[in-house]
């Protein structure tokens, strides 16, 4: 007698343990935020919306620094990149040096001016810090008209000639969640 009540006790503890997965399971079917494995999913093709702009590669990452000669350094003797003269762009308010990285750069700015826009950044950020990002676009027209219908806002009313000498724009860093994002016509 004593071995058939364990054994019923074991069942319903078993089926007790069923209901309480199962339960779990349905909760968290119903509450978790979908999750695809990269085998599962080709995640980069689906959804997409056709549009008349593409993105294309990351241009470069530009990082605003208070002593140019001294980041310049850091990339070129320490790190041993592939660093270029200073340039001065005074119609952007900056000097740049670019640190060539093979698959993408780094953009070193300085401020050129008292209108900089980097000034106010460099007064928030006193050692430097990473003040935007460059992506390429097929057609940065399009990308204006497409962006502005979506309320990004667009930082100039037309695209300047940037440091490559193509058409860039820049997008409001609340708007990109955080990030300055610059748009250049490949
Ligand atoms: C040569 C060319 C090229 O590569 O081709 C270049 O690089 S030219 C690179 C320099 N040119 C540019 O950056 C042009 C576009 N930039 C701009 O128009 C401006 O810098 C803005 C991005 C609008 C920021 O203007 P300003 O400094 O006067 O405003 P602000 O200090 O009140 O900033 C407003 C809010 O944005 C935030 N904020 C400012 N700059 C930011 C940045 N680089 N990344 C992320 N957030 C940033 C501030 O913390 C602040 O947030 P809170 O309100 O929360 O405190």
């Amino acid at each position: 007698k004593g071995k058939e009540q364990i054994l019923i006790l074991s069942q319903k503890y078993c089926i007790g343990a069923i209901h309480f997965f199962s339960g779990l399971l349905t909760r968290w079917q119903t509450s978790a935020p979908a999750i695809r494995t990269p085998s599962s999913s080709n995640s980069f093709s689906q959804n997409i919306p056709s549009s008349l702009w593409k993105l294309g590669r990351l241009n470069h990452v530009a990082i605003a620094v208070p002593d140019l000669e001294k980041a310049q350094s850091l990339y070129k003797d320490v790190l041993g990149a592939q660093v270029s003269e200073t340039v001065a762009l005074p119609e952007h308010g900056v000097y740049i040096v670019f640190v060539e990285l093979g698959n993408t750069k780094l953009e070193l700015l300085h401020p050129l001016g008292e209108k900089s826009p980097i000034a106010s950044f460099l007064q928030k950020n006193k050692t430097g810090g990473m003040h935007h990002i460059c992506i390429e676009v097929d057609d940065i027209k399009a990308a204006m008209t497409e962006l502005k219908k979506k309320k990004i806002r667009i930082l100039s009313e037309e695209p300047k000639i940037g440091a490559h000498g193509k058409p860039v724009i820049f997008l409001h860093p609340k708007d990109c969640h955080g990030v300055l994002v610059e748009l250049e016509q490949a």
